[in-house]
């Protein structure tokens, strides 16, 4: 009898040393559960949709307990299914107390490595696909998705192809990607488009990396654990919505946190899309329970520039589950509270970072309000409008001076 022991015991070390490095099963700390018909897998890395319904899947994490240690992502590991791996010090972003409304807050996610908080699902992201043998990497990208994937498969050796909807990828963005080294695959069409290539094709070649990817989104959720180490849990997060999966993972943080009974109140979690691209927020507004797909979305912010968000299904849990709503902002309410928050707060956010803070001036929410700006304002320079004075002399800079 004790022999079985000492055999099943040998037997499991061998199967989660051997499976890491190689299988992408990351042994028994995790395991896979389908949102849609609630079937369980065990931990598999290849495993996006389950093969019952189709249905997106979460990362379930055992025995998870909160123990902040070090620095980025990593400082949850208890809560992962990681307990380590690549990173470039993701995380860790400013938590600002605003000037434009009392008990709000702006959580800067452009303080990031890559300027996006897509770098907090990619140290997750690339440590999985390295982890599991792949030596490429794909993404389908609005710009910020590219730029951290390829910041971070070149970390971590990898090869990254990044697949961008022709002459819709803001210019920082685009430099970002090929600096890295990437490879830049441009296609007809809007990023529906890319994504549906990645989602058919590319995940026959290359080890995908948006948002479908259960595993990515897991580093996604810390931002929840930072807004939680630094403030408690606030009464609304407000985050801008695209492809759905960081409201999500938003979400799947703060619940875990009240799992842990950390949480007493879970926030109510408020997603914002542009009007013209606003697929979730339609549904809302009509009361449907499923999106409002859109083939030709159209906003200033060409991050949320999503007419068929793939991450839908959960996002719209996350909404329902906590009480919040969807809402949508005019393009003309984005740039306003763009230049807002950048000439009152001092936070340089890019169109669709400023969306949350857009939505927060208009919908001016009781209690205290975290928003969520996504990414850095110099990934998109070109639409803000630069008006430089001229002088010719040194007298007519002084008079400028003295006005
Ligand atoms: C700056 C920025 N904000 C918001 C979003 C929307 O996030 P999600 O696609 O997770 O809804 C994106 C892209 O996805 C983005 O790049
Ligand atoms: N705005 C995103 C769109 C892709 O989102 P993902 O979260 O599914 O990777 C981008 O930056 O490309």
């Amino acid at each position: 009898m004790r022999g079985c022991y000492v055999f099943a015991y040998i037997e499991k070390i061998i199967k989660s040393c051997f499976l890491n490095r190689y299988g992408g099963d990351f042994g028994d700390s995790s395991y896979l559960r389908c949102v849609n018909c609630g079937a369980v897998y065990a931990s598999n890395f290849r495993l996006y949709r389950c093969p019952k319904c189709g249905g997106l899947l979460d990362v379930v994490v055992r025995d998870k307990y909160w123990a902040p240690k070090g620095r980025g992502v990593w400082r949850y590991a208890s809560m992962l299914p990681l307990k380590n791996g690549v990173s470039l010090g993701e995380g860790m972003t400013p938590l600002v107390k605003s000037n434009l409304g009392e008990n709000l807050y702006i959580k800067f996610e452009g303080a990031n490595p890559t300027g996006s908080f897509k770098d907090r699902g990619m140290a997750l992201g690339v440590t999985i696909a390295k982890e599991s043998g792949a030596s490429k990497v794909v993404v389908a990208s609005t710009g910020n998705t590219a730029a951290s994937a390829a910041a971070y498969a070149a970390r971590a050796g990898l090869k990254c192809y990044v697949v961008l909807p022709r002459g819709n990828v803001a210019r920082g963005k685009l430099i970002q990607a090929a600096l890295h080294g990437a490879e830049l695959v441009m296609v007809s069409g809007l990023f529906d488009k890319a994504l549906e290539y990645v989602v058919t094709y590319g995940t026959k070649y290359a080890y995908p990396l948006n948002s479908f990817n259960p595993w990515r989104l897991e580093g996604q959720k810390t931002l929840a654990f930072e807004i939680y180490e630094e403030l408690g849990c606030p009464d609304y997060v407000i985050v801008p919505v695209g492809n759905a999966g960081n409201i999500s993972a938003i979400w799947k943080g703060f619940k875990e946190l009240g799992e842990l009974g950390l949480c007493k109140k879970l926030p109510k979690m408020v997603g914002v899309q542009a009007e013209g691209a606003a697929p979730l927020a339609t549904a809302w507004q009509k009361g449907l329970k499923t999106p409002f797909f859109i083939d030709e979305p159209e906003t200033v912010a060409t991050a949320i520039k999503i007419g068929k968000p793939i991450n839908w299904p959960k996002a719209m849990a996350a909404v329902r589950e906590s009480e919040g709503f969807f809402t949508t902002v005019s393009d003309g309410e984005i740039l306003k509270a763009q230049k807002l928050l950048a000439s009152k707060d001092g936070v340089g956010s890019e169109p669709a970072g400023a969306a949350s803070v857009a939505a927060a001036l208009k919908l001016k929410l009781s209690g205290t309000v975290v928003a969520v700006v996504t990414g850095h304002a110099l990934k998109d320079p070109d639409v803000v409008e630069i008006n430089a004075k001229e002088v010719r002399n040194a007298e007519e800079l002084v008079e400028l001076l003295e006005r």
